[in-house]
């Protein structure tokens, strides 16, 4: 059993009907790693993520797991390595949380492995490590969605898939729990190995949490490598239209990024940001862009939908 999976689209092209979406992309899933794709609304993210894990066929180009075209293995056994948090996953009507953790364990049984010991500690581990345990008989639709986005992540941990793929995990979720899912998925990055690729839309948190950060634009990667090759202030200009500052996380000293609205003016007020904890700009030019009064919206951060 390899942990070392190697994922990789290569001159992918997908997309609905007639429209293409994702255009001849490529891209090499560091094996072992945490990665994290940002990238505007709409520009193909769970698209690509969809397509990585099978639900989505390619319009042309592939990927390929190992080296083998992921839209050629049965799905069962792709389950059994590769799990998938989708962005908006519908849970079957009435059923419990423990019922839906345990679907996580559906690729492991068969005919002659039907659910044992091994499963329900599986499903206790994944409901302990995301707080769910008190949730165990509550029916899912009855929750509020912060606790339904954990009992998701329950679920795709349950799977006990040496390569996670997850878009949004963070949605619904207050900051602490945000950090705790981070935290979380770090964790089991560094203690059992598992490549996880998520989609992100907080870029100080992919920062912060990624080995390795994908910007998509257009259909394609924009930039990929570490936090402080990918999040730089011409990156976010260019994949979000915004202007901004990138600053050094003083706690991890990973890039911080400021945003300073889409339409700013040179010499109206004085940067953000050698105002911000002290800290000395980074990049060129910083000090001296100004921005418009009143330009730097409040909660701007493209997480804060
Ligand atoms: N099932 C579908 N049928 C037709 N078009 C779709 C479908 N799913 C997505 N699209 C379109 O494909 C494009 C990319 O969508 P996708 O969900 O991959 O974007 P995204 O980057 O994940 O966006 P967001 O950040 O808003 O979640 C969008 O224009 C969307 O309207």
């Amino acid at each position: 059993m390899t942990r070392d999976h190697t994922l990789v689209a290569a001159d992918l092209t997908l997309g609905y009907g007639d429209r293409t979406v994702v255009d001849g992309l490529d891209l090499a899933v560091p094996p072992g790693a945490v990665t994290a794709i940002v990238g505007a609304n709409a520009c193909g993210k769970s698209t690509l993520l969809r397509s990585m894990s099978r639900l989505l066929a390619p319009k042309g180009g592939q990927v390929l797991l190992d080296g083998k075209q992921v839209h050629r293995i049965p799905a069962k056994e792709l389950a059994r390595t590769l799990g998938l948090l989708p962005q908006s996953p519908i849970a079957p009507e009435g059923i419990t949380v423990s019922d839906l953790v345990g679907r996580g364990r559906h690729p492991h049984q068969s005919l002659f492995a039907r659910w044992n010991a091994a499963d329900d500690a599986a499903v206790a581990a994944a409901l302990e490590a995301t707080e769910t345990v008190a949730l165990a008989d509550r029916p899912v639709d009855e929750l509020s969605g912060g606790q339904r986005q954990r009992v998701w992540i329950a679920m795709a941990l349950a799977q006990q898939t040496e390569l996670l793929l997850l878009d949004e995990p963070t949605t619904f979720l207050d900051v602490s729990h945000q950090i705790d899912v981070l935290d979380l998925l770090t964790d089991l990055n560094r203690t059992r190995g598992t490549t996880i690729v998520m989609v992100l839309h907080d870029l100080n948190l992919a920062a912060r949490y990624a080995d390795h950060l994908v910007a998509l634009a257009d259909g394609r990667v924009h930039a990929a490598g570490t936090p402080a090759e990918v999040l730089t202030e011409d990156v976010v200009r260019a994949v979000f239209g915004l202007e901004n500052r990138i600053i050094a996380d003083p706690t991890s000293g990973k890039p911080l990024m400021l945003p300073l609205g889409r339409h700013h003016v040179a010499g109206a007020v004085p940067s953000l940001a050698g105002d911000v904890a002290g800290l000395p700009p980074q990049g060129a030019g910083a000090a001296t862009v100004l921005t418009v009064a009143g330009a730097v919206p409040d909660g701007a951060l493209p997480s804060e939908r």
